[in-house]
């Protein structure tokens, strides 16, 4: 799978060990930077490119990384068509794709360590959404607020 990544200084050094993660596993790794550690960087310039990739590549994923991972989800879902949840459990991720169908999952890596932050990563990309009718209307009725409010 295609995946799209990103963090601010916070977390530099979980993307960095989450892209290894990933590229060992097989996936296509998009990575949106930080491209280095500077204590100064700003969240919305690495975590909404990252969600503008992923709107617009509809078969991939998205994680963005933070220091709590609060920022990222709030930049992330800027984007019009994303769906980004805070993740800080396996159990939490599943949920996200399967009644949600969320495509970024946000991490705070002040909170998450790295084994258990690529634990979380692996359940968001195997999760499916369930499609059941019930969480499909839900998702459905988000997406025609977007439509009928965010230009
Ligand atoms: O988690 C975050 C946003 O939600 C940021 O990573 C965090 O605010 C960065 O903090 P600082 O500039 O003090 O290192």
């Amino acid at each position: 799978m295609r995946v799209h990544i990103a963090t601010d200084h916070a977390a530099f050094e979980l993307k960095e060990y989450l892209v290894e993660q990933l590229r060992g596993a097989g996936h296509e790794v998009v990575d949106h930077g930080a491209a280095a550690y500077d204590a100064e960087d700003d969240y919305p310039d690495t975590c909404i490119p990252c969600a503008e990739a992923v709107v617009a590549d509809p078969e991939s994923l998205g994680i963005v990384l933070g220091g709590s991972g609060n920022g990222e989800q709030l930049a992330a879902n800027r984007v019009k068509g994303c769906r980004a949840i805070l993740a800080y459990s396996v159990e939490i991720a599943r949920l996200g794709r399967e009644h949600n169908n969320a495509n970024v999952v946000s991490l705070g890596a002040r909170f998450t360590g790295n084994e258990e932050g690529w634990e979380i990563v692996q359940a968001f990309l195997e999760q499916p959404f369930t499609q059941e009718e019930r969480h499909a209307r839900r998702v459905a009725k988000m997406s025609s607020y977007e439509d009928a409010h965010r230009g």
